[in-house]
């Protein structure tokens, strides 16, 4: 089982993933950005916003993601794998390009392997902003509410055209009631 949370940033994705830590203490819990040592060289590039070219840093998180998926995503294959984030937000937030070009450009990077599972964690514009104010933000946060709101839309269009096996749930209900609603979906109820 590979399964992926999903969200732009602020929206509970590794509020949730301590709890599945402590419900799934057998799972593999890897990321992305940074979950082989290649990936935390690569992640340290994107995120301090060294690349000009929004192209190269779109190939930074693809690079990234190939080398996930060979060493942590297949490797694994057998075991329930839980990572936060997944090449859903690496065709939604590299948004110089279209989906449908970046669709094809990631299933080279990850050879045709798709998450079993998606949970996707949905922001309104007024919680994001809200979240956004309560922390120090990153290069790409700073980009503001509307790029994460457009970034968050075309992850949904994303999961519609993969047509995978997902979940959409409201981010601003309460903690325990996404991790009850996360519980379900996994163990397919
Ligand atoms: N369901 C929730 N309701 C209210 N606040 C939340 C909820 N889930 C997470 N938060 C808060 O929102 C902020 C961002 O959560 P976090 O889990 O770090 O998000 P992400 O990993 O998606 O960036 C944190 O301050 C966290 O405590
Ligand atoms: C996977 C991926 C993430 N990103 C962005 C989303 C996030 O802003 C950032 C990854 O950060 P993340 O690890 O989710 O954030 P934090 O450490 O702040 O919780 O990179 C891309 O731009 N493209 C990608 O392909």
């Amino acid at each position: 089982m590979y399964v992926v949370i999903e969200g732009i940033d602020t929206a509970g994705k590794s509020t949730q993933l301590e709890l599945l830590k402590e419900k799934l203490p057998y799972a593999i819990f890897t990321k992305e950005p940074g979950g082989t040592p290649l990936g935390i060289k690569l992640r340290t590039m994107a995120l301090n916003g060294e690349a000009k070219s929004k192209i190269a840093e779109m190939f930074l998180f693809m690079a990234d993601r190939a080398e996930h998926i060979e060493e942590v995503i297949k490797k694994y294959k057998n075991d329930t794998i839980i990572s936060d984030r997944s090449m859903i937000s690496g065709i939604a937030y590299a948004s110089a390009l279209s989906i449908d070009e970046l669709i094809n450009l990631n299933l080279i990077a990850t050879n045709n392997t798709l998450p079993s599972h998606v949970i996707l964690l949905e922001l309104t514009p007024n919680e994001l902003k809200f979240r956004l104010s309560q922390k120090e933000n990153d290069s790409i946060e700073l980009r503001g509410i509307d790029y994460l709101i457009n970034i968050q839309n075309r992850m949904k269009e994303t999961i519609k055209r993969l047509n995978i096996n997902h979940i959409i749930i409201d981010a601003s209900l309460k903690i325990e009631e996404i991790e009850k609603k996360i519980e379900d979906f996994i163990n397919g109820e």
